[in-house]
């Protein structure tokens, strides 16, 4: 596919906007943010505690009230009010608490309110859609719903590869694109770097979805897309409990979001380990501010993964803390790339 000009963020963006409306509704009629706030800030600990949230949801509910300007961060660092959101409150008359509690019964607002409450769904007998965590199942690992959720992402990941494979470091060496999915990015990457090689690595059903698409781009007619095939190894594994192979450049796409924190300290640390000295660990994502209070496009991301993953949108500054941790030198350059993702990256040490 040739680079594209058009970015359909606005798709994505109107998509994930729904995500954004349920999270208002919630945090006025069902988890009361504002009300919590209206005699005074509060620190993002007092708040999250007296609403009964955990870190991880009180990081995807507040940054999302701060891009919609109805709460913003004080001098002092504490959460609070804006003249906006103060109309969300009792203490303001007239205001919309009526209003908005037309929808406060809408069945994605009432399991939002539910997830939010127990820090995910209740129930996992099913497991977590794009997640394989140890030995509970995992649709990742079923070959209907792994050929479903796989080939979900394949348009997005096709039209972002050419634009990802221009702006990650150009080489002769080996890439290893890690929780692969559709394998998209390498295959792209491959096609710009004649002389490297690749391991693309996922769940076997996952895989074998992969290997088709690769099939397809070899017979696209591109110039040369015929050989990549051969420069491609794909790798069954479980990136939690596996070893990695060795590697000069390691691509983490759309992966850290769908995991909680802990694992991504973990993960981090595992992909340095595979990264040979002088080699570069890729991340392309989503991010927050490091202010923790947008953008909106993120934020609204952030609670669509809150609910369909382990994970949510974390910031640059969370992940760069990462790499440091895992004794990588984090790169202060933020390249975007479309749909409102962007690249950084970290260097293992020679
Ligand atoms: C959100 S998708 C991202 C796919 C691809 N990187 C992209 O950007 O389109 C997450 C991927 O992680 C894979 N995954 C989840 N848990 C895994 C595990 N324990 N080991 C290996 N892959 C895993 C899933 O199968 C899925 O393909």
């Amino acid at each position: 596919m040739p680079t594209p000009s058009l970015d359909l963020a606005p798709i994505t963006r109107h998509l994930r906007a729904m995500a954004g409306s349920r999270i208002l509704i919630a945090a006025v009629h069902h988890i009361p943010v504002f009300e919590a706030l209206q005699n005074g800030p509060l620190s993002f600990t007092d708040l999250a505690q007296q609403l009964g949230l955990k870190e991880r949801p009180a990081m995807v509910v507040f940054p999302a009230l701060c891009a919609m300007e109805m709460l913003a961060y004080n001098s002092e660092g504490n959460l609070t009010l804006t003249p906006l959101g103060q109309y969300l409150t009792q203490n303001q008359q007239p205001n919309l608490i009526g209003y908005t509690g037309l929808e406060k019964n809408d069945p994605g607002v009432l399991a939002l309110t539910q997830f939010l409450r127990h820090d995910g769904p209740t129930d996992t007998t099913h497991g977590v859609t794009y997640v394989k965590d140890g030995d509970a199942p995992s649709p990742m690992d079923d070959p209907e719903a792994a050929r479903f959720l796989t080939l979900a992402l394949a348009g997005r990941a096709e039209y972002l590869a050419p634009v990802v494979a221009e702006k990650l470091t150009q080489s002769n060496g080996h890439l290893l694109d890690v929780a692969a999915g559709t394998g998209f990015y390498t295959y792209e990457w491959l096609l710009a770097n004649p002389e490297a090689t690749a391991t693309v690595f996922d769940r076997p059903e996952v895989l074998k979805v992969a290997q088709e698409l690769l099939n397809t781009f070899c017979q696209s007619g591109r110039n040369n897309a015929a050989g990549v095939r051969e420069r491609v190894k794909f790798m069954a594994g479980d990136m939690l409990h596996d070893e990695l192979p060795q590697t000069d450049l390691l691509l983490a796409a759309s992966l850290f979001h769908d995991w909680p924190t802990e694992t991504c300290i973990s993960l981090t640390q595992k992909f340095a380990k595979a990264l040979k000295p002088g080699g570069e660990l890729w991340v392309h994502d989503a991010f927050l501010n490091d202010t923790l209070d947008g953008p909106l496009a993120a934020t609204d991301y952030s609670v669509m993964l809150f609910t369909g993953t382990k994970g949510r949108i974390y910031s640059r500054q969370e992940h760069r803390a990462w790499f440091t941790q895992a004794v990588l030198i984090p790169a202060r350059e933020n390249i975007p790339t479309l749909l409102d993702y962007n690249l950084i990256s970290a260097r293992k040490p020679e």
